[in-house]
């Protein structure tokens, strides 16, 4: 039987609630409400919603940047909690993440060699010799040139230092990677661009994909899968194809019928 990439049971995400520091009641939101799903490996599965519907949350929680209030997380088979005790080497070779704003994730202070070399020294190569050729390999894989390495994020637009983010969540060599709207930030143009990257990469390194994004064009050029959030809960899922095609939750109707398409190659 094969193990899915990462399996979601009934996991859900509480914010505030009790009282404060000064006894006043807190406002509680319930951002994830009971989700379950599984993603398959190699596959990209989009998570789409608008602005609020939980998206983040649960991809953060993914992550480990988030704490779940209830429910079960399974990253290669393996309990998320324990995967993280049992370090953050091994949680780091299982999986990475990518941030919106690639500029703001780069350390303005540190050149993209410094940006680079940090999680390789720390998740695989040992060599400075070794570290090298990954760094080459890494700025190959993303179309940047090796003068990349001696620069600062600022002195890149934001379609190139999303592709350095991208170099070094591939750094680690981890199979499955949390996108959290890695192009919204960027011109429909260079969205284009990056999306392609990414779906290059994917075959390439056989990765897989958890894909958060509001925009249904994006969506729809990138997934395999789509499973829609609509206040904290799934509320449909099924292939892009078909989704697209036929909308079956009123919510998703919606959503597509007041989408823009790009057309897939
Ligand atoms: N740290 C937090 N403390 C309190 N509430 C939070 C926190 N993080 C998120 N929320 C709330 O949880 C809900 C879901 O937010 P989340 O960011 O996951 O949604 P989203 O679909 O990713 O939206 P966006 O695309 O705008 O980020 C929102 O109501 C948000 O205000």
């Amino acid at each position: 039987m094969t193990v899915s990439a990462i399996q979601i049971r009934d996991l859900s995400k509480t914010f505030g609630g009790g009282r404060s520091l000064f006894g006043k009641t807190r406002h509680e939101v319930r951002a994830v409400k009971s989700v379950s799903l599984d993603v398959e490996r190699g596959e990209t599965l989009a998570v789409v919603g608008e602005s609020g519907s939980g998206k983040s949350t649960l991809a953060r929680m993914l992550v480990g940047l988030e704490t779940p209030t209830a429910g079960s997380l399974l990253i290669g088979g393996k309990e998320a909690g324990a995967l993280r005790r049992d370090g953050p080497r091994a949680f780091g070779k299982m999986i990475q993440y990518v941030f919106q704003d690639p500029v703001a994730s780069l350390n303005p202070r540190k050149t993209i060699r410094d940006i680079l070399e940090t999680p390789l020294k720390f998740l695989c190569c040992y060599e400075t010799a070794r570290r090298r050729e990954r760094m080459r390999e890494l700025l190959d894989a993303v179309q940047m040139p090796e003068d990349t390495l001696a620069r600062y994020p600022h002195e890149f637009s934001g379609g190139q230092a999303q592709r350095i983010a991208i170099a070094r969540a591939l750094a680690a060599e981890a199979e499955i990677i949390v996108l959290d709207e890695p192009v919204s930030a960027l011109d429909v143009s260079v969205q284009a661009q990056v999306l392609l990257l990414l779906r290059d990469l994917k075959t390439r390194f056989g990765l897989t994909y958890l894909f958060i994004s509001h925009d249904l064009a994006v969506v729809e050029a990138i997934s395999d899968r789509v499973a829609v959030m609509y206040f904290g809960e799934v509320v449909e899922m099924a292939p892009a194809a078909r989704l697209f095609a036929n909308p079956g939750h009123a919510y998703t109707q919606r959503l597509v019928a007041s989408a823009p398409r790009i057309r897939r190659e």
